[in-house]
Parts: structure tokens; sequence; C-alpha cells
């Protein structure tokens, strides 16, 4: 249900603006949650910034996420109107999910979910072609044996890859100069969308890759796609014409493969910074990194914990999704990485739908809402460790998986991440097969305690550059 407007007994708190910035000048560019999770402590689980001239509200905090997400889940269900995202909802792109407002982006969320049923998609399907690019993924790093990768680019074409085989049941090579162009441009625009000054008409330079990457997806994918629905080609005045499809792949690839594979780089460094999580303490003391390096290890003797319940369940079988509920270990690790690495900390913006009173606070319609997700899933009253990796947040005293309410990376109510299903697939499936075939080590001369987990600045924040060795197991 909906408070009116009337019933406003509070009223908001913000710190001291400046003329045309705003607060701008106490944002930490680089880490803005950071300064909007201190600013919490200060003002209050719901409180006012100015960016520059927009007057935006922060919601801090488990229940008053949930309050206003799922509880007056219309009333704050809006897209906000980010100037650099508009380039985008004008013309081409009125009906992309991500950025359109009004009653666009429902018509496009349920075109988004039935094109992918369309398809024939069942989670069966998915799977298939999940656990099929697992194996292209293990064969490509097995095969650059003693070489250096950049594994954040072949995560990166894995997960792309997945998208692009739902869609067209085909696949690119990793090395395919169009398709790591098009990588490259979605992860320049992801880095630039994090920075604040997309928040205004300037910004320049995150434009010209949002419309280059808009525009080199449509090239690649929608004349493919149209052979599906040869139907719909000429008719622009359907939802189903080909803007909306380019929409919808453009915006498939851009919420969908950066997401994914930044998880999966976080699990990666934090197996290596954890070794103890990784495997067991006997194995982490035998001197690894020279001769390890690319070359197997003899079979793990004792428990290690994550690899461990890897052997035990799966052996050398492809890992498949119906084993998860006996990997519970696994899991929790899994759901503690998406925890801990918190890679869309200020969750995309919202806007409200109409005026709206949340907890005592009057909201006029069309107010910009940060619902701050670090502040969910780092809540001091809701994790028993919030700053620290601890996989046993998701385990009881059995070592049973347990679900938790303020888990929230893909946010809460009617704007919740429409790729949900599909990413935990492949984080399960991608991670327990570079598990399954690799150790993780930090590199010869580095202690892994000295790994550095500060993470970088862009939309969706994904670890550091660092030097990791996988050791092939036996
Ligand atoms: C670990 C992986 C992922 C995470 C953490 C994640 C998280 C999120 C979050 C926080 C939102 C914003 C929700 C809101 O506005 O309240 C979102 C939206 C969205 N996500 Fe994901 N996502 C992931 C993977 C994916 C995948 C694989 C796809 C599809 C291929 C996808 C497609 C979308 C779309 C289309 C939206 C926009 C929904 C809307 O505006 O109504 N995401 N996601």
């Amino acid at each position: 249900c909906t408070y009116p407007a009337r019933w406003a007994t509070r009223t908001l708190q913000s710190p001291r603006p400046l003329p045309v910035i705003g607060n701008l000048h106490i944002m930490d560019l680089k880490r803005p949650s950071r300064t909007l999770l201190e600013l919490s402590e200060t003002y209050g689980p719901v409180f006012s910034i100015q960016m520059g001239f927009t007057k935006t509200v922060v919601l801090s905090g488990y229940e008053m996420v949930k309050e206003a997400l799922v509880n007056q889940a219309d009333a704050f269900a809006e897209r906000a109107e980010v100037p650099a995202f508009e380039e985008l909802s004008r013309g081409n792109g009125d009906f992309s999910i991500l950025f359109s407002h009004g009653e666009n982006w429902k018509v496009m969320r349920r075109f988004t979910l039935s094109t992918l049923r369309d398809l024939g998609m069942g989670k069966r399907v998915i799977e298939d072609h999940i656990v099929e690019e697992c194996g292209h993924l293990i064969e490509n790093i097995d095969s650059q044996k003693g070489k250096p990768i950049d594994l954040t680019m072949i995560m990166n074409a894995a997960v792309a890859n997945v998208i692009v085989s739902i869609l067209l049941g085909e696949r690119f090579s990793y090395t395919d100069p169009q398709f790591t162009r098009l990588l490259h441009l979605i992860n320049e625009t992801i880095k630039l969308a994090g920075t604040p000054s997309v928040m205004f008409p300037l910004a320049l330079q995150y434009r010209f890759y949002l419309v280059n990457t808009y525009y080199l997806t449509g090239n690649l994918l929608v004349l493919i796609f149209f052979s599906f629905f040869p139907q719909e080609k000429s008719d622009t005045k359907s939802y189903f014409n080909n803007d909306n499809f380019k929409s919808l792949i453009s915006n498939l690839f851009s919420a969908g493969m950066d997401t994914t594979s930044t998880t999966l780089c976080w699990g990666i460094l934090l197996m290596t910074k954890y070794p103890k999580i990784q495997w067991s303490p006997g194995e982490s003391h035998k001197k690894h990194p020279n001769e390890i390096m690319r070359t197997h290890l003899p079979p793990p003797s004792l428990g290690p914990p994550f690899q461990e319940e890897i052997e035990k369940v799966l052996g050398s079988n492809p890992p498949r999704m119906e084993y998860r509920s006996k990997m519970p270990y696994t899991d929790a690790v899994i759901h503690e990485i998406q925890r801990f690495a918190n890679i869309l900390p200020m969750n995309l913006p919202h806007a409200t739908t109409m005026d709206v009173t949340l907890k005592g606070y009057f909201i006029p319609k069309g107010t910009y809402i940060i619902p701050l997700l670090a502040s969910v899933l780092q809540d001091k009253s809701e994790w028993e460790k919030p700053d620290a990796f601890y996989p046993e947040h998701f385990l009881d005293a059995e070592g049973k998986f347990v679900k938790k309410e303020a888990f929230m990376p893909f946010s809460a109510g009617r704007r919740r991440c429409v790729g949900e299903t599909l990413a935990k697939m492949e984080l399960f499936l991608f991670f327990t097969s570079l598990l399954q075939r690799f150790s993780l080590h930090s590199a010869p001369g580095v202690s892994s305690s000295d790994l550095d987990l500060t993470p970088e600045v862009g939309l969706t924040s994904g670890p550091l550059p660092h030097k990791i060795c996988m050791a092939a197991r036996a």
C-alpha cells in the first residue's frame, strides 16, 4: 500500500548544499557509495542530497529499502532520468527496459521476459548453453598454459557468449576482433557510468561509448536475430520492431555481462585471498607459486572445504544445477561473494511515480531515489560480520544453506533484476567449473593476505587488477 502525502510528519535532513554544485563537493567521486554510507550514519535511513541541481533521496538499510521497493513497490518503480541515458531514450530505444520511463518500461519488461520464453528457453536449455560455455572457458585457459592471460576479458567473453547463444544459438571465438571490441566498449561504458559526471548533460565521452556500444551490439546481432522473427521486421508500429529488439539485446548485454563476470572475478580474487576457504590449510603451506603455475598439482589429499565439496559431489562430472542443493558450502561461498563484492552499491537510480510518504517523510512525485544496496548488504543489524568475507552468513549450525532476506544484490520489487535466475546459474556453473579444474594462488612473491580488496571505480565495482596463478588440478 502507498501512504498519501498528508501522512508526512517528518522533514528530510540533508547536508548543506553549495550553489550550483549542491553537495557534490563532499562526495568521494571514486566511491560515492562510501560517502552516502557515511552520511546515513549522520542523517539516518532516509535523507536527501543535492547532486548539482537534482535533489536525490537516499534510502539506507534493509528495513528502509524493503519498505520502499517492496512494501510501496508501485510508488518507487520508476527509473530516474539520467541525462546520458536519455541519449538512448530519444528515438531508438524508447522501449529500453533499463532507461525508459512511464508505461514503456513495463511493456519492455514483459517483452524481455516473453521473448526469452518464446525462444523456447526453459531453464534446462539455458543451462545447457552455460555448461557448453564452461567447457570452452576451461579449454581456453588450459590452452594458454604458461602464458599470462587477461582473466577479466575471458570471463566477459564467456558470459557474453551465454547471452549470444541463448538469443542466436551461436557463439563467438574469444579472439574474434568485433566481439572483443564490443566487450571493450561495454566495459568502458560501465566504468564511465559510475562517475558522477554522468549525471550531467556534458558527459560526452560517456555518451560516445554508450551510443557506440548500442549500435555495435545492434549491428552484430540484430540482423541475425530477425531471422527468428522475419514477420516483425518492418512493423515499426508494434512493440516487436527493429528498434525495440536492438534495445532488448543491447540492454541484456549491458545489464548481464559485466555484472556476472565482475562477480566471477571477485570470486577468483577472494578464493586466492582466503585459501583456507578454497582448499585445506595443509595444502596452502605447500610451496607453490613458481612451480605450480600452470603445472599439475598432486591430487589434494584432505578436506579443502570448497574443492572437497566439489570433489565429493561432482567428482569429474561437469557441474549441473541439480547438484547445487547437495553443495551447501559452495552455495554459501557464492552468495557471500555476491554480498561481499557488492557490485552495484548504489543500485540503478529509481524515481517516484507519485507523491508518497515513506516512514513519515514526504517525497514528491518524480524525485530521484538511490536505494543504497551497499547499506543492505552491509547492514549491521542483518549480518554477523558485515565487513568480513564470511560464508557462514549463509550456513546454519549443521552446515545447511540458509536464505537471508537482506541478500539483495539483485535489488527488490518491481524493477528487480530480470536476469537473476540466469545470473545465479552462470555463477554456480562457471565458478564450480573453474574451481574443479584449477587451484588459485597469489603470484610469486605476493602473500595472499596482501591482496588488496579495494574496489575499482565504475557503475559496477569490480576488483583492482591482480596477478593470480591458476594451477591445473590433477
Ligand atoms: C551477478 C549478476 C547480476 C547482478 C548483481 C544484477 C543486479 C541488478 C540490479 C541491482 C538491477 C537494478 C534493479 C533495480 O533497479 O532495482 C538490475 C537490473 C536489470 N538486470 Fe541485472 N544483475 C545481474 C545479472 C543480469 C543478467 C545476467 C541479466 C540479463 C541477461 C540482467 C538483466 C537486467 C535487466 C534487463 C535489468 C533492468 C530491469 C528493469 O529496469 O526493470 N542482469 N540487475
